[in-house]
C-alpha cells in the first residue's frame, strides 16, 4: 500500500473511532515500520492540521465530483475513502516543504488533482485573504484555536420576539446580512438560522466576540452556546405538551441547558435542577437569573441523594443528565489526536473506567423515577467508554428490564442529523446506533454525544440470542394491546436472558442494585412476574 493510502485509512479509521493516530494506523492495518511508519504518521498529523481549510477547497472546486471515476463516493471495502485521499494528496500538493505529491505522474489520483492545481492554488490564495493570513501555515489548525462558527441561542424568556433580534442585527448601527442558506465559514458580516434547530439558533463567524458587550447578551434575550450543547435540550422535550408534567435537569450548572429546556416548556411548569459542586451551584443561580427563567427550582444537591419515589417528584416526566465527563469533545483539542499510544496510560483508561461508572449510576438512578418516561443521556465526550458503552450497559441493565426502559429511535432524536452511534460499541445493531447522536468538529461543533431513553414499549432494546431483532416502535401507536403483549415478550425475554447470563460481566454492576431493592420494589417484581406467567398461560 503506498503511504499516502495508508494514512487516509489512518483518517478514516480517526473520523469513524477516534482514539491516538497511532493507534489508528494500527487499527487500520498499517503495518510500516521504522522511516516509513514516521512518514506516515507525520503525514497524517500534518493532514489533520490542514483539514478544515482542505475540506473547504474540496467544496469549492467541487473537485471529488468533477472527478468522480478516480475519487467515487464508495469505495471498495479495504480501500480509504476517496475524500480521506483527497486530503492527503492536496495536503501534500499545498501544505508540505515540497509542495508536490510523490507519487508516479501517471498514478491516476495524481493526474486528476493536477488537472485542478491552478483553481486550487487561487481558491487558497482567496482564503488565506478572507481569514487575513498572510502565511500559508498560519491557517492550520492548532490546539487553541477559537471556534469555526460562533453559535448564539435566542432565548425567548427574556420576552423579546426573534423578529426583534433580526431588527437588532440587520440595523443601521450593527449593519448584519441575514442569509436564507448556511454558508461555511460564515461570511464577515453576515449571519444565518442553523438548519437543525432553525427556530432558536444563529450562526455568525467565529470569533465573534462583540457580542459579550452586546446589550442581547446582556439582558439575556441571547445565550453563546455551542450547537451541540444544544441537542439534549432539544431530544428531552420532542414532543413535549403544556400539562404534560415536570423535569429534572439532573447536572444543571453552568445551566445552558437548563436555560434552553425552561425555554421549551415557554417557561411554565416546574423544572427541577440539581447541581453539587457548590461553586457552580452559585454559576448556576446567576445564570438562571439572567436567563429570566422563573419556573427553575434549583438546589445544591447531589442527584443521586434524590429520592425517586419522593413526593415532590412524582409529576417528573423527563430527565436530563449530562454529567461530568472526560471533556475530550471540546474542539480546542487538537492534542487528543496526536496523542502516542504509549502515553495513553492506565491512569487515562483508569479515569474513563471510573467516569463511566458514574454517569451508568446516574442513568439506573434515574430509571427510578416513578413517572419518568423520556431520559436524556449526553456527554462531551468522543471517548466510547462514556458514550455508547454506558448506554449498552444501561439498557442491559435489570432495572432497564424491569421498568421498560429502551433506547429512543431516530425518528425522535433529531433525525436529520447524519452522523449517528457506532454500531460496533452497540453489539453491531444498526438500530441502537442510528438512535444515538454523534458530533465531531467536522461538524462544525464540539465533539458531543446524546442518547435517549423512553419507557413502556415505546424504545429499542439491544439485541440479544433470544431476541435477535431489537424491537422497533409499533407502527399504530393507539394499540395499547400490542405494546403490551411487547412488553410482556420484553420481559419474558429479560428474565430469560439474565438466567442466561448469570453474574458475569456488566451483570455485576447491577446486582448490587438487586441487593438494595425495597421490600415494596420486591413485592412489585413478584407480582409482575406474576402476571407474566398467567398471561404466558392463557396464550
Ligand atoms: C457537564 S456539566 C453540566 C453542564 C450543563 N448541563 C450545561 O449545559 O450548562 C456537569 C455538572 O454536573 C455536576 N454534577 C456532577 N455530578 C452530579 C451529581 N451527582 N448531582 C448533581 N450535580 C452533579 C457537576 O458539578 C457539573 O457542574
Amino acid at each position: 500500500m503506498n503511504f499516502y493510502k495508508s494514512a487516509a485509512m489512518a483518517l478514516d479509521h480517526l473520523d469513524k473511532h477516534q482514539g491516538s493516530v497511532k493507534g489508528s494506523l494500527a487499527a487500520a492495518g498499517v503495518t510500516a515500520t521504522g522511516g516509513e511508519a514516521k512518514r506516515i504518521l507525520a503525514l497524517t498529523i500534518e493532514t489533520l492540521k490542514y483539514r478544515p481549510i482542505i475540506l473547504q477547497l474540496i467544496e469549492k472546486t467541487t473537485l471529488q465530483s468533477i472527478e468522480r471515476l478516480v475519487f467515487p463516493r464508495k469505495t471498495p471495502r479495504n480501500s480509504p475513502s476517496s475524500q480521506s485521499l483527497l486530503l492527503v494528496l492536496l495536503h501534500d500538493l499545498l501544505f508540505s516543504s515540497r509542495l508536490k505529491i510523490e507519487a508516479s505522474d501517471k498514478w491516476p489520483p495524481k493526474e486528476a488533482i493536477l488537472r485542478h492545481q491552478a483553481r486550487l492554488r487561487a481558491e487558497l490564495v482567496r482564503i488565506q485573504i478572507k481569514e487575513g493570513k498572510s502565511r500559508k501555515e498560519d491557517l492550520a489548525k492548532t490546539s487553541g484555536d477559537g471556534e469555526v462558527v460562533r453559535y448564539v441561542r435566542y432565548n425567548p424568556n427574556a420576552g423579546k420576539a426573534l423578529q426583534e433580534l433580526f431588527d437588532h442585527l440587520e440595523g443601521e448601527k450593527l449593519g448584519f446580512e441575514r442569509l436564507t442558506e448556511p454558508v461555511y465559514p460564515v461570511p464577515q458580516r453576515k449571519f444565518f438560522m442553523d438548519p437543525h434547530l432553525d427556530d432558536v439558533l444563529l450562526a455568525f463567524p467565529g470569533g465573534s466576540n462583540w457580542w459579550l458587550r452586546d446589550e442581547w447578551y446582556e439582558d439575556g434575550g441571547v445565550i453563546l452556546q455551542d450547537k451541540a450543547s444544544c441537542f439534549p435540550a432539544k431530544v428531552l422535550m420532542e414532543g413535549w405538551e403544556e400539562g404534560e408534567g415536570e423535569c429534572i435537569d439532573a447536572t444543571a450548572a453552568p445551566g445552558n441547558k437548563t436555560s434552553y429546556i425552561s425555554a421549551l416548556m415557554q417557561n411554565r411548569g416546574k423544572l427541577h435542577a440539581f447541581e453539587r459542586s457548590p461553586n457552580r451551584y452559585k454559576t448556576l443561580e446567576r445564570m438562571l437569573q439572567k436567563a429570566h427563567c422563573t419556573n427553575v427550582e434549583a438546589q445544591r444537591a447531589d442527584f443521586l441523594d434524590s429520592n425517586p419515589n419522593d413526593q415532590e417528584y412524582s409529576n417528573v416526566t423527563r430527565i436530563l443528565l449530562d454529567p461530568s465527563c472526560s471533556g475530550s469533545g471540546i474542539v480546542n483539542r487538537l492534542d487528543y489526536l496526536i496523542d502516542d499510544d504509549t502515553e495513553e496510560s492506565d491512569s487515562k483508561a483508569e479515569r474513563l473506567e471510573k467516569l463511566a461508572a458514574f454517569q451508568l449510576q446516574m442513568i439506573l438512578h434515574a430509571f427510578e423515577f416513578a413517572s419518568a418516561k423520556r431520559i436524556v443521556y449526553s456527554t462531551c465526550s468522543i471517548h466510547p467508554e462514556e458514550d455508547e458503552r454506558v448506554v449498552m450497559s444501561a439498557l442491559k441493565s435489570p432495572v432497564a428490564k424491569e421498568r421498560g426502559w429502551g433506547l429512543a429511535p431516530r425518528n425522535s432524536v433529531l433525525s436529520s442529523w447524519e452522523r449517528r452511534g457506532r454500531p460496533e460499541e452497540l453489539g453491531g445493531d444498526e438500530d441502537l446506533a442510528n438512535g444515538v447522536i454523534r458530533c465531531l468538529p467536522e461538524d462544525k461543533t464540539n465533539g458531543f454525544f446524546v442518547s435517549c431513553f423512553v419507557r413502556d414499549g415505546t424504545g429499542l432494546w439491544p439485541k440479544t440470542k433470544s431476541n435477535p431483532r431489537s424491537l422497533k416502535r409499533p407502527r399504530n401507536n393507539d394499540a395499547e394491546e400490542d405494546v403490551e403483549e411487547e412488553r410482556s415478550k420484553k420481559l419474558e425475554e429479560a428474565e430469560e436472558e439474565s438466567k442466561e447470563e448469570g453474574d458475569g460481566g456488566e451483570e455485576a454492576v447491577v446486582s448490587g442494585e438487586t441487593k438494595t431493592k425495597t421490600p415494596a420494589q420486591l413485592e412489585r417484581i413478584r407480582r409482575k412476574k406474576a402476571q407474566q406467567k398467567a398471561k404466558k398461560r392463557k396464550v
